[in-house]
């Protein structure tokens, strides 16, 4: 009975999910030559995603550097973020659980929309429920945010399924839990674990698609949310794969011209290397007119050849679609209306 109460009664005073249907660019965090932190760029990149239809960021989180960042210029970071009209979402995961409870506190404190958090990857938690309690401690910081797990275990080895964790955290009465970031779509159990949490409960938690290759693949299981790095600068193309999905879903028709379109972004990003890591994003950022300077050690900075291969891969894509996408026009696009684009590419069967 008691269970019960508590159940209702979660129902009642949880804080419930964004439920955002859009993309939400997991920003890059801008960096001068000394590689210190340069919170001066945010307004810029604040421009570029508003022209090219992305209203939501993702503070902080594995494009952003993350843990390269020390806890007080992730904080100052955040709050330049939070002087521009974006949705802004911290991302608050760290190494140390009492440096994510204060960045939680303080994503809270400033303002931020939700929070997400990935988990501890050098000393990881053994079980699930060890995940469970570590996560619930991070979004009890923030009692009044929508807190999402980060699931990418890619980057952090964490590999739990998300049912098995929500199970655990539903026994710890999270009131604040809101879903899952979901980049471990490619991983396993992935995708159709993905599948189970959006049915989970008639959609109780929100899953946000992490994967923009799988943009196509998340859309088909009722994802509405995605989160990536690439809608740092092209976050016209892939509105354009949802909002043709919208309008089309995926009918014979459409298929082909959806799946080009999606794989016309990855392309963009074909000469990406793993030395380099987000080095290659933040290349791309200023090919496309926002110079958020180079990534920080571990990652190696980008080499002469390298960066010449991926500055003739970007603007041979952006030439081909010079017309189409703010990338040809060094953020300030020879732009067609958003209809004529989309109509153009996805509707012209
Ligand atoms: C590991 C990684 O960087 N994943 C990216 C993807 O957008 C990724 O760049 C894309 O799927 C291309 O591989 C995002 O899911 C990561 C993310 O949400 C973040 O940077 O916080």
């Amino acid at each position: 009975m008691v269970l019960l109460f508590l159940c209702l009664l979660r129902s009642v005073s949880g804080v419930a999910p964004l439920r955002i249907d859009g993309l939400v660019a997991a920003v890059l965090s801008p960096f001068d030559a000394a590689q210190q932190l340069n919170a001066s760029v945010v307004a810029a990149q604040r421009e570029y995603l508003r022209a090219t239809g992305v209203n939501y960021v993702f503070v902080c989180g594995t494009t952003g550097e993350s843990v390269s960042l020390t806890v007080k210029e992730r904080e100052a970071l955040l709050e330049a973020w939070l002087q521009t009209d974006a949705g802004v979402i911290a991302h608050v995961g760290a190494e140390a659980i009492e440096d994510a409870k204060a960045l939680a506190a303080h994503a809270q404190a400033r303002g931020a929309i939700a929070i997400g958090a990935m988990p501890p990857s050098y000393f990881k938690p053994a079980t699930v429920e060890a995940l469970a309690h570590t996560l619930a401690a991070t979004c009890a910081a923030a009692p009044r945010l929508p807190c999402y797990y980060y699931h990418i275990p890619s980057m952090t080895g964490v590999e739990f399924a998300m049912m098995d964790l929500v199970s655990s955290v539903e026994a710890l009465n999270v009131t604040n839990f809101a879903g899952v970031k979901y980049t471990g779509l490619d991983t396993s159990p992935g995708y159709k674990d993905a599948q189970r949490l959006v049915d989970y409960a008639d959609g109780r938690y929100e899953v946000f698609g992490g994967r923009e290759e799988m943009m196509l693949e998340s859309l088909a299981i009722g994802i509405k949310g995605h989160v990536g790095s690439q809608f740092n600068f092209l976050g016209d193309l892939y509105n354009g794969v949802r909002t043709s999905f919208e309008h089309n879903g995926l009918t014979s028709v459409t298929a082909p011209a959806l799946r080009a379109l999606q794989l016309r972004g990855i392309a963009a990003l074909e000469a990406q290397t793993a030395p380099s890591g987000v080095n290659a994003q933040k290349r791309f950022m200023r090919y496309a007119g926002v110079d958020v300077g180079d990534a920080r050690l571990p990652y190696l900075p980008v080499t002469d050849d390298i960066d010449q291969h991926l500055s003739s891969s970007f603007s041979s894509f952006c030439e081909a679609n010079a017309d189409l996408y703010m990338c040809g026009g060094g953020g300030g696009g020879r732009r067609r209306q958003k209809k004529d684009v989309y109509d153009e590419i996805v509707y012209a069967q």
